[in-house]
């Protein structure tokens, strides 16, 4: 029996918003994905992780949402409907919440392109009030603090280099100065790393 709509009786859909490793990473059975934005918030590399792309000794820098009104922060939605709704969730709540500390939240999503109509969807945010935060810094110290870690999901430097791939293939109207600052940082240490050896 698939679970339904019990007003429509149609299978349960739900629209997942994915701005970090879920753009090229996912990971789970969806529906169908679109690319589009949501309002109010910047995308930041300010939240620490010590499982996925660090550890406990030395954390690395994976991105989180910081509501400013003036801002939007672009990325993936993905549709899951019927029994994905659930395995979804399921998998999401190891992977972003008690390994990651994000929290989730309802935001409105804007799918790009004309006449697209907008549509609520889940986001996973880490507040500053979760112990992993780690807060601002300059690029170059997050660069860095990227460039030397990893965790059991590979390097934080990955994590970085296929986000910044996500925006310029599929948002190349996009200038996210916040996240191509610090791949350009986290590169020049990895050119110096290279040229020493
Ligand atoms: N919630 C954001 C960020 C998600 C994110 O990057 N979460 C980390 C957990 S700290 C993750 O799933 N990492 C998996 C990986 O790095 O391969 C998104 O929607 O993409």
């Amino acid at each position: 029996m698939k679970p339904q709509d019990i007003t429509t009786g149609k299978p349960c859909s739900l629209w997942i918003f994915g701005y970090g490793s879920l753009v090229w990473k996912p990971d789970f059975k969806y529906r169908r994905s679109q690319v589009g934005y949501i309002q109010g918030y910047k995308r930041r590399f300010w939240h620490g992780d010590n499982f996925h792309r660090g550890n406990d000794e030395l954390p690395g820098r994976v991105v989180t949402l910081i509501e400013d009104e003036d801002e939007s922060t672009w990325g993936v939605a993905f549709e899951v409907t019927g029994s994905q709704v659930e395995e979804s969730l399921k998998y999401l709540n190891v992977r972003e919440g008690v390994r990651g500390g994000y929290v989730t939240k309802m935001v409105e999503f804007f799918p790009e392109g004309e006449n697209q109509p907008s549509v609520q969807a889940l986001v996973y945010i880490a507040t500053a009030d979760n112990t992993l935060y780690l807060g601002p810094a300059s690029s170059e110290m997050i660069g860095v603090q990227i460039a030397v870690c990893r965790g059991k999901s590979g390097h934080n430097l990955e994590y970085l280099l296929r986000l910044a791939e996500f925006m310029r293939s599929s948002c190349p109207q996009v200038e996210d100065h916040h996240l191509f600052s610090i791949e350009a940082a986290a590169l020049t240490v990895v050119s110096y790393v290279l040229a020493s050896q």
